[in-house]
């Protein structure tokens, strides 16, 4: 499978939009789809002793598929709060906006400011602040808040790139996601995520695109919109394993 780097992922993003003829609205609605039906797999309701999940938005397109994502893990019976900042009046957004809070989803007006309280009042954070499009330093208000997400002790689950990644190399200070969904195709910083799990998701990506970058995407299984790439495997599962 193809790692991309910066360029190759924005310009696949063109491509799907200007040759292709996706909208954004289509594109965001399957990516925060994906992203909600991989955090479903990899931490089950069944599991979780209460389902509240903080989902923190960015001013870009990623904040956008949190929006998405945060819907569709209601739908799915989780108890998601969003915490989004730094917002743009363009219609996608506003409209998501309004979908969210129509389903009584509640939005913070701050993140509380100690991480201790995020531990204490989440079970899950889903970082959605920058995707393939972060670049050079980190400006505020974002230094405080990945400041306080990174504090954080429980699982960060970023959405394409963990924020304030540098989207080749990685960010061995920044935040450190316990799962990572890529879309599209994994960007090259995918290489330095040590989390428990990698998921694939996005699945909207013709033949033709798919075979002129080289991605070799793995195959999807029956009708699901991600892919688990890698599962961390723990000493109590390897324990069980019969040779
Ligand atoms: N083709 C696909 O795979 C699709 C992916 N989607 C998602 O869209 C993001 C990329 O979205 P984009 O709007 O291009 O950018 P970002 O969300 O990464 O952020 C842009 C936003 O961030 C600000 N910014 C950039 N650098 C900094 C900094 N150093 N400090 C503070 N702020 C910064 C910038 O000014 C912008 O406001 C991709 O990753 C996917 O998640 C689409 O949903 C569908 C198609
Ligand atoms: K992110």
């Amino acid at each position: 499978m193809k790692y991309l780097n910066q360029r190759e992922a924005q310009n696949i993003d063109i491509e799907l939009f200007n040759e292709y003829k996706f909208s954004l609205d289509q594109l965001m609605e399957l990516a925060g789809y994906s992203c909600a039906v991989a955090i479903a797999n990899a931490y089950p309701l069944k599991n979780l002793s209460n389902s509240n999940i903080i989902v923190c938005c960015g001013p870009g397109n990623n904040g956008g598929d949190g929006l998405v994502c945060a819907r569709h893990l209601k739908l799915f019976g989780y108890k998601p709060t969003i915490f989004y900042p730094k917002r743009t009046d363009k219609r996608i957004f506003t409209d998501l906006v309004t979908q969210c809070e129509k389903m009584n989803i509640p939005f913070l007006v701050c993140l509380p400011n100690e991480s201790r309280l995020i531990d204490i009042n989440y079970n899950i954070i889903v970082d959605a602040i920058f995707g393939f499009s972060f670049s050079g330093e980190l400006r505020p208000p974002f230094v405080n808040i990945l400041d306080r997400l990174k504090q954080a002790t429980i699982p960060i689950v970023s959405i394409d790139i963990p924020s304030g990644w540098d989207i080749e190399n990685g960010n061995p200070d920044g935040l450190q996601p316990e799962c990572l969904v890529s879309l599209t195709a994994p960007k090259l910083c995918a290489k330095h995520f040590n989390g428990k799990y990698h998921y694939l998701g996005g699945r909207f990506v013709p033949n033709a695109l798919a075979e002129k970058y080289e991605l070799n995407l793995p195959e999807y299984p029956g009708t699901d919109p991600c892919v688990l790439l890698k599962k961390e495997v723990t000493s109590t599962e390897k324990s069980d394993w019969v040779f």
